[in-house]
């Protein structure tokens, strides 16, 4: 048997079924019931061990496993001695203090006062930083009743949408203590590790591919600067004659989200059959 590269991955919440999408796209064989703990995919001589979102961190930081996914807010909170080495553009939220509406709250205000949050080693930092003593209150959920029952005087609360806030009476004050998104993580100090590498290459190329489009046009060669500039790519664009006297055909990747303002511009200087296709795959 082959050395198996091991993988950790969130096993349910928010980040579980996200990651295991995306490596799926990435071409890694994944789970089919999401009771399944462990995971198999001998074609890519992987093993994805499914764990719960706050302990992705732990079994990494032991050097366990090579490698993992979670949250950067679960991942500061650990405290594991682990390194992000790829965000992945899922699983977005701000890491926020929040009190009953009205109350026009700052973070001074915390001083001596009692904090409920499920991320107590970010915020105990974050006090420390900031130089409040205040106390804070480990729950490990629902935080945010927390100040209706009683229990605390605010929280420090993941914050997506903000409608579980909001329900509950509080409102946000203060800084963001924390902008937090799926992140890849290995040991802190782990060597080169050439399977580690191949999945963050693969990882990578699927960001790409739900990124960039493929963008091809045909447009007079007189026009071609001003197009490529519309159209600068990844290390330029590719440039083939057309049969059409004069003309040219350009072939070059551009955001996802420009495409459309791009396709304008381009019709605009002259350029015509601009075509826009997915990107199915790509190593860049
Ligand atoms: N809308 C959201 N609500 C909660 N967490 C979110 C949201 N969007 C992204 N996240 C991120 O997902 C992770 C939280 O995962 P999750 O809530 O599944 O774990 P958990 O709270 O420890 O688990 P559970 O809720 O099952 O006890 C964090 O990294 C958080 O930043
Ligand atoms: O800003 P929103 O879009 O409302 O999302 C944020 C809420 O979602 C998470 O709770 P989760 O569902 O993970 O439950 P939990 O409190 O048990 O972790 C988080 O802890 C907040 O409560
Ligand atoms: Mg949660």
């Amino acid at each position: 048997m082959p050395e198996m590269l091991r993988i950790a991955v969130p096993n349910k919440g928010q980040l579980s079924e996200p990651a295991v999408e995306m490596l799926r796209e990435a071409g890694y064989r994944q789970r089919k019931s999401s009771r399944d703990l462990v995971m198999v995919d001998p074609d890519n001589e992987t093993e994805f061990f499914f764990l719960r979102p706050k302990d992705v961190a732990v079994y990494v930081g032991e050097g366990i496993l090579q490698a993992g996914i979670t949250g950067r807010d679960m991942l500061l909170d650990s405290a594991a001695p682990v390194d992000e080495i790829l965000a992945l553009g899922f699983g977005g939220s701000t890491f926020r203090f929040a009190a009953p509406g009205g109350a026009g709250m700052t973070l001074e205000d915390l001083q001596g006062k009692r904090v409920a949050t499920s991320f107590d080693e970010i915020l105990r930092v974050h006090f420390a930083e900031k130089g409040i003593d205040a106390r804070v209150i480990h729950l490990d959920g629902a935080v945010e009743s927390s100040v209706k029952l009683g229990v605390a005087d605010a929280v420090a609360d993941v914050v997506s949408t903000g409608t579980t806030l909001r329900q509950a009476g509080l409102e946000i004050f203060g800084d963001p203590i924390l902008e937090s998104e799926a992140v890849v993580i290995r040991p802190r100090g782990a060597g080169e590790d050439p399977k580690v590498e191949t999945l963050l290459r693969r990882l990578r190329g699927v960001l790409v591919a739900r990124d960039y489009v493929m963008m091809d046009y045909d447009v007079h060669a007189e026009q071609l600067e001003d197009a490529v500039a519309l159209t600068p790519g990844m290390e330029g664009p590719t440039v083939s004659p057309l049969h059409r006297e004069g003309w040219v055909a350009v072939r070059s990747m551009v955001p996802r989200r420009q495409a459309q303002a791009i396709m304008d511009d381009l019709w605009e200087i002259g350029a015509r059959a601009i075509l826009v296709t997915d990107i199915y795959a790509c190593r860049l």
